[in-house]
Formats: structure tokens, sequence, C-alpha cells
């Protein structure tokens, strides 16, 4: 396993709990649970473990509290059951870690704010003072105001994204199956647990069933790819039981419980790591055979020239994705010029953009600095 540059750091956890768990399957806030996590996340700290928690479940609490029967399919239902819900877990994490003497602080997160470098530094700068204040941040996505094109839909994605941003060494996602199965173990009674594999195995994904439970948003799938977008920071993740006794403290002193996927590739810098967690891509370079060679083979800055087509709407600074001409993914990077831009100088040389456009951006059309390769982490859509 590949580890973190700095042994002398003191350990970061995020722990994310899901929501059938947090809500004993939807029949409302498990506070007998939520204590028991609470008191183990007190002893983690005691042994010298930093702890963000993302907590999943104000839809589920919303939704027991409103009297609904089942979770609507609206998403400006949604978003009322996630306000009314969210006030339930604010409630019983401050008043848990407060028999501790323990502060604790509700940190609520948009996409748009970790796609945005400036909103995503500064969301960095507090999670990080909170956690020098020695206060327990107690993270969920904003569904208030979160609409669907731009909600990460799942915790688990969020909070792989938070353990980017607070360079976490550990990403512990707690759900109600043991770990990681070879087999979807609600399907298949004999399906059996993997207690290690390597985060960035792709096929790990195949295992998964696509079915989430029935309060859950993301199924397996989701803890998977998180587990991918943890390793590109260098985080080890573990998915397993909130259930089985002492889950944390036992992970804290060192036991195998549940899955473990470990980070066996070199971690990105932090500029890049934010570039692959971006969620969202607005437009696709296809690239000619040469291009994509030296995009994959070297790492270099993508050029105008090697560009054979552009597809989408974009403008400078955002996200698209580069194509080779089989149409396979390369790469991922904030492209320099906006698509109209791009369109014209497609094919060209570097040296033609100025004459072409009236004006000189940069030289390149990706600089490589703002390049993601793809490989060996394919992102969602
Ligand atoms: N290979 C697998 N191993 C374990 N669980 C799986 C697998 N494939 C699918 N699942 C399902 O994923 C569910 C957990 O996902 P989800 O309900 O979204 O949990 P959470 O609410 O904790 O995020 C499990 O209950 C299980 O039925
Ligand atoms: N923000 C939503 C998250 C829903 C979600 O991701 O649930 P889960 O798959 O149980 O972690 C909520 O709090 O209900």
């Amino acid at each position: 396993m590949m580890g973190r540059p700095d042994p002398q750091r003191r350990r970061r956890w995020v722990i994310k709990v899901g929501s059938a768990l947090v809500t004993d399957n939807g029949r409302g806030l498990d506070h007998h649970r939520i204590q028991d996590w609470v008191r183990q996340i007190v002893e983690a700290r005691a042994r010298g473990i930093e702890v963000v928690l993302v907590s999943s479940g104000s839809i589920a609490e919303g939704v027991r509290r409103l009297g609904w029967d089942q979770r609507p399919a609206a998403l400006h239902q949604l978003q009322a059951a996630a306000s009314v819900g969210q006030m339930g877990l604010v409630q019983a994490y401050e008043g848990g870690f407060q028999r501790f003497d323990v502060r604790t602080a509700q940190v609520l997160l948009t996409h748009e704010d970790l796609a945005d470098r400036k909103r995503y530094l500064n969301a960095r700068v507090t999670l990080r003072a909170l956690l020098e204040l020695g206060v327990v941040p107690v993270v969920n996505e904003n569904d208030t105001i979160a609409t669907d094109e731009i909600r990460f839909g799942d915790n688990d994605t969020l909070a792989a994204l938070v353990s980017n941003l607070v360079e976490a060494d550990e990403l512990v996602i707690l759900t109600d199956q043991a770990g990681l199965f070879d087999a979807d173990p609600r399907a298949n009674a004999d399906a059996r647990l993997i207690d290690r594999a390597a985060a960035e195995d792709e096929s790990l994904e195949r295992l998964c069933s696509d079915a989430p439970g029935v309060l859950g948003s993301g199924g397996m799938r989701t803890k998977v790819v998180a587990a991918r977008r943890a390793a590109r920071a260098g985080a080890l993740t573990r998915i397993a039981s909130g259930r089985a006794a002492d889950v944390l403290t036992r992970i804290a002193a060192g036991e195998s419980v549940g899955t473990r996927l470990e980070p066996s590739r070199e971690p990105l810098v932090a500029r890049k790591q934010w570039i692959a967690g971006q969620l969202q891509v607005r437009g696709r370079l296809w690239l000619d055979a040469g291009a994509a060679a030296v995009l994959r083979g070297h790492g270099r800055s993508l050029l105008a020239v090697g560009v054979t087509a552009v597809e989408g709407r974009f403008r400078r600074g955002e996200m698209v994705a580069c194509l080779d001409p089989a149409g396979q993914e390369v790469a991922r990077g904030l492209v320099n010029y906006d698509a109209p831009a791009a369109r014209r100088i497609a094919g060209q040389p570097s040296s033609a953009i100025e004459s072409i456009l009236g004006y000189l951006a940069e030289s390149e059309l990706i600089h490589r600095d703002n390049l993601v390769l793809t490989d060996p982490v394919r992102l969602p859509e």
C-alpha cells in the first residue's frame, strides 16, 4: 500500500454512515446506535485520530417525521424531507457528542461548492480549521438547494471527496452489510466477504448489484467507486457493518474488520485530486492517435493540433473528457478555450491560434497541470 508522505502527521478518518443504519431502516433515528458510534469516535480521538463524520439519513428521517409512508420521487419533496430530517440528525450528533464535551459543526456541501476551485479551497480551510479546533464536523449534502444536475446524489461520493479535501488516511464506510461480498448478500445466501482488495481494481464494480437498499441511494457500487476516488489521494477505504460491536474501536486498534480497499498507486498531487473529483463533464474532445499516445505515455499537455472534433458546450476552465479515435476516454482536464474557440482551433498548430482567434489565451488547449489520466480510474458520467 502507498503511504502518505509524512508519517508524523496525525491520523485522520472520514467516517460515513448510511441511511438505513442511522434511521434503523426508516423507523426513526437510532439514538442508541448513534450514541454508540459517538462513544467510539471519542475513543478514536483519544488515540490521536481526527474524525470527520459524513452522515446520511436526512431524507429517510424527514420522510418519517412528515408521516409519509415511502420515499417520494419528486425532487422538491425530497428536498423538503431532507431539511426536516437534517434537524434531527444534527440534534442527535450534537447531543451525543455533548455528553463527552466534544463540539460538533454542521457542514452542508453541494457539488458546486467542490467544483469551484475557490469554494473548494474555502471548504478545505474551514474543515481543517474545525479539526484543528478539536471539533467533529458532521457533513451532509445540502439537499435542500441541490437540484438534480448538481447533486452528488449519494453520500459515498461526497465522503470520498471530503476525504480528499481533508487528506484523510482512511475512509470508513459503515453500512448494513459486513463489507463488500463477492455477490450481493441480499440476493445470494452463500456470498463471501472480501477482506481486502486493491481500491483501483475496476472488476470490483461487477460484484455489486445495482439496487441499493430501500433507503440507501448508492448501493455497494458507489462505495467501490468512492474507494477508487479516495485512493487517488492515497486514502485507504474500509467498508464495514455499522451494526458490528465496537466496529470503529476495533478498526482503530488495527483489527481486520470488513473489507479493506487499499490504494496501490502514488497519490495525485492536491490540484489533480480536485480535478479528478470533478463530477460534471461539459464536453468531449476527440484526439488523433498521436495525441492520445502522448497524453497516455508522457503526461504531456494537450495541443489543439491533436484534436479532431469538439463536442458540447463548455466555457474556459470547465471540465472536458479527451477521447482516443476509438472513443475510449484517455483523460479529463480543464480546458483553456470555450467550445466555439476550441472548434475553430482544433487541428491547428499553436502558432496559428492567435491569427485564427485574434487572441492567444494559452498555447495549450489543456495544460498538463490541469489534466488527469482516466486510467486506471474510470469516473462515472
Ligand atoms: N457485492 C455486494 N456486497 C455487499 N453488498 C452489496 C453488494 N452488491 C449490492 N449490495 C447491496 O448494497 C447495499 C448497501 O447499499 P446502500 O443500501 O446504499 O447502503 P447505505 O445506506 O449504507 O449507503 C447492501 O444492503 C446490499 O444489499
Ligand atoms: N443526503 C442524503 C444522502 C442519501 C444517501 O446517500 O444515502 P445512503 O446511500 O444511505 O448513504 C440524506 O441525508 O438523506
